[in-house]
């Protein structure tokens, strides 16, 4: 599908409403945890700035109801050290503040908008014909005479910023899109045998997603860890206990044990399952294996433990090509670290490795690992593209 890139773009004294996604890991006091996101969108904002661009951006944090559903003022502060170029923050999205600080912009300055989320129509997915009849791009569009896409991250979404925009105004993908769709764009040319990694805490993306590559016959192994291990682990019949149980439920994923339960016995051969797990007892890391389950009542799984890492960096070893995303467990505390640590250290030997995803490309920072072919700045929407199906927000760009 043929898409625009900024090279067929005159940008001189345009504006240009820019999607970008910055959504980022914060620490409990609000503040940026890891700026990657940010300096990822860098080339493209520059590039858009040096060429005398007047540059709206728009990005969202978090999701409504989660501790890290926040404003965008830090992410501002941020680019604004990161650019050799103005950039403020507008606290407001497509308001006539909002509109007034786009209108107000001179050429080679940028606003950030605020968090699109904070609006609830950008929480849902349309067409993007209907997309394009939501308030924030019926108000924000009067004042754009351009749209640019670099949101490869969010481009699974079909939201009114992804894909409203380009059936309104000329549109084109910035240099992290163009980058990105390149790369990730023929998957059925990389080695078998191909093995995907769904980790993480994004339990019905990942579900939809093995269900994707195992039904395709794009999957020689599908290896689960992190809360999506979980889910499957509860699928298959074992009782990780209470306090897993409720985390599950409280993110509201209870649902999706059906799915993977109907996915293991369609593909069972090809899933594979946590073999132990790791919690906190007394303050230390205990692991339990499956015989031994469940764990005590308030003891949650928080990693895979040792056998389960044995068992699948075997099967990491003997890969064509690695397609990971999500950590195997609550990296982010050194105590729950092991599973992503080793996991990731292994699949750095594929013959070929893609990995992708906001915390993902944290914790290969944390535990400075270098060597993958492609680092995705997308979890969820690189795996999307990897199945081989069209991102809604690439597929509202295509002409
Ligand atoms: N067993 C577990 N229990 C609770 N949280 C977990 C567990 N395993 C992993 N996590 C959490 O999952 C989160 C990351 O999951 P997520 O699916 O968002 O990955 P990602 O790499 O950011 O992908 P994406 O970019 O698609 O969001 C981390 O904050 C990590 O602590
Ligand atoms: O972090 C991501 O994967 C993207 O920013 C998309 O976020 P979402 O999964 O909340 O839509």
């Amino acid at each position: 599908m043929p898409v625009q890139t900024l090279d067929d773009l005159a940008v001189q004294g345009t504006t240009l409403g820019v999607r970008i996604d910055i959504n980022s890991p914060l620490t409990e006091s609000g503040d940026l945890a890891d700026d990657a996101r940010l300096r990822a969108h860098v080339d493209t904002l520059s590039e858009l700035l040096e060429r005398g661009g007047k540059v709206a951006i728009l990005a969202h944090q978090g999701r409504p109801g989660s501790d890290d559903f926040a404003s965008l003022s830090p992410h501002a502060e941020r680019l604004d050290e990161l650019l050799s170029y103005p950039v403020t923050h507008c606290d407001a999205t497509f308001s006539a503040d909002a509109r007034k600080a786009v209108g107000n912009l001179r050429e080679s300055e940028a606003v950030v908008l605020e968090n699109t989320r904070f609006y609830s129509e950008e929480y849902m997915e349309f067409p993007a014909e209907e997309a394009a009849e939501t308030h924030l791009v019926d108000c924000l569009t009067p004042e754009l005479d351009v749209y640019v896409n670099d949101a490869f991250a969010a481009a699974h979404r079909s939201q009114p910023s992804l894909v409203g925009f380009p059936t309104r105004l000329p549109g084109y993908v910035g240099r992290v899109m163009e980058s990105e769709l390149d790369v990730l764009g023929d998957i059925d040319a990389t080695p078998r045998p191909r093995v995907y990694v769904v980790g993480g805490a994004k339990v019905s993306d990942s579900i939809a997603v093995a269900e994707n590559v195992l039904e395709r016959d794009l999957a020689d192994h599908v290896l689960t860890a992190g809360v999506v291990g979980n889910v499957f682990l509860f699928a298959d019949g074992a009782d990780l206990g209470d306090a897993s149980a409720d985390f599950i439920h409280d993110q509201g994923y209870w649902d999706y044990i059906d799915d993977a339960a109907d996915l293991l016995e369609t593909y069972g051969d090809k899933i594979h399952l946590p073999k132990d797990t790791a919690v906190e007892r007394d303050g230390e890391r205990v692991e339990i294996t499956r015989s031994d389950f469940p764990p005590n009542e308030d003891e949650a799984a928080m990693d895979v433990g040792d056998a389960t890492i044995t068992a699948y960096s075997k099967i990491l070893r003997d890969a064509g090509t690695v397609i990971l995303n999500g950590p195997a467990g609550v990296f982010e505390d050194d105590t729950f670290a092991d599973g992503t640590r080793e996991l990731y250290t292994e699949a750095v030997n594929a013959e070929y490795s893609i990995v992708g995803g906001g915390d993902t490309a944290a914790a290969i920072r944390k535990f400075g690992l270098s060597g993958f072919d492609h680092v995705s700045t997308g979890g969820g929407a690189c795996l999307r593209m990897l199945t081989g199906d069209p991102l809604p927000a690439v597929k509202a760009l295509s002409r």
